[in-house]
């Protein structure tokens, strides 16, 4: 199911022997069919169900409440951008003042969550864009980062759905994406290296160009500390 309108073109430029189509999020049809307290009255039943078969006594009165707490939580927090209805409103601005260069924010905090093993992912997020008329609320940027970010992800296909985003309400190709962060499944369980992180990066338009991708990566001097 398409709940973010890839830009489509995008994808039209990919050469035959790439796999690529589009980093929509896989969502079933009936995706918003229930509403978000029946979401979260059948997530609560779900986690207690998890909690009793380990065995734990849900009468406790630390455990009585964590079903529901869970449940409120993957609705209206770490998964509330599955709901294209939280999409942020990304205000843009004619550049009247015909800034030519590139912007860049950088150091957008990411706290996302693993699809494989719903465990965080922590890192931060580098955006950049070069104008074709329009400039974006810098905020919105963050705010962008943070809806696609509060899904269950992939750090490639969140890369590149900030990537489209961006395209979409700045109206041009020239945006760019990296994205330095930690995934718990491979730091505290697993392989548990504390140590590594990982990048991805999404280069549109004018960022394929080896210049304009060194001054955006200058910028940003991948130092990141969690
Ligand atoms: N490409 C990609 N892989 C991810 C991401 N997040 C987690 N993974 C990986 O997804 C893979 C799932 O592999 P499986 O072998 O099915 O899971 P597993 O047995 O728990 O694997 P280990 O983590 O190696 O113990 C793991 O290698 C994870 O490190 C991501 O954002 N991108
Ligand atoms: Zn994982």
């Amino acid at each position: 199911m398409k709940i973010d309108n890839a830009l489509e073109e995008q994808f039209e430029e990919i050469g035959d022997n790439h796999v690529s189509s589009s980093a929509d999020t896989p969502l079933r049809e009936d995706a918003f069919d229930l509403s978000d307290s029946e979401k979260i009255e059948r997530i609560e039943q779900d986690v207690y169900n998890i909690m009793e078969t380990l065995g734990l006594d849900l009468t406790d009165d630390s455990l009585r409440g964590t079903p529901r707490r869970v449940a409120k939580m993957f609705v209206k927090e770490i998964f509330a951008g599955l709901h294209p209805e939280r999409k942020p409103k990304a205000s843009t601005f004619q550049n009247k003042y015909k800034y030519g260069e590139m912007l860049v924010e950088k150091n957008i905090t990411v706290y996302s969550t693993c699809e494989h093993h719903l465990l965080p992912i922590v890192g931060r997020a580098h955006v950049a864009y070069i104008s074709k008329g329009n400039v974006i609320g810098l905020s919105k940027m963050n705010r962008i980062v943070d809806y696609y970010a509060k899904r269950p992800q992939v750090q490639e296909r969140m890369t590149m759905q900030i990537v489209q985003e961006l395209q979409k309400a700045l109206g041009t190709k020239d945006v760019a994406c990296v994205i330095d962060a930690k995934h718990l499944c491979v730091n505290s369980r697993g392989i548990r290296d504390i140590e590594s992180s990982t990048v991805t990066a999404e280069f549109g338009g004018k960022f394929k160009d080896p210049s304009v991708r060194r001054e955006f990566l200058d910028y940003i001097k991948l130092e990141t500390e969690f």
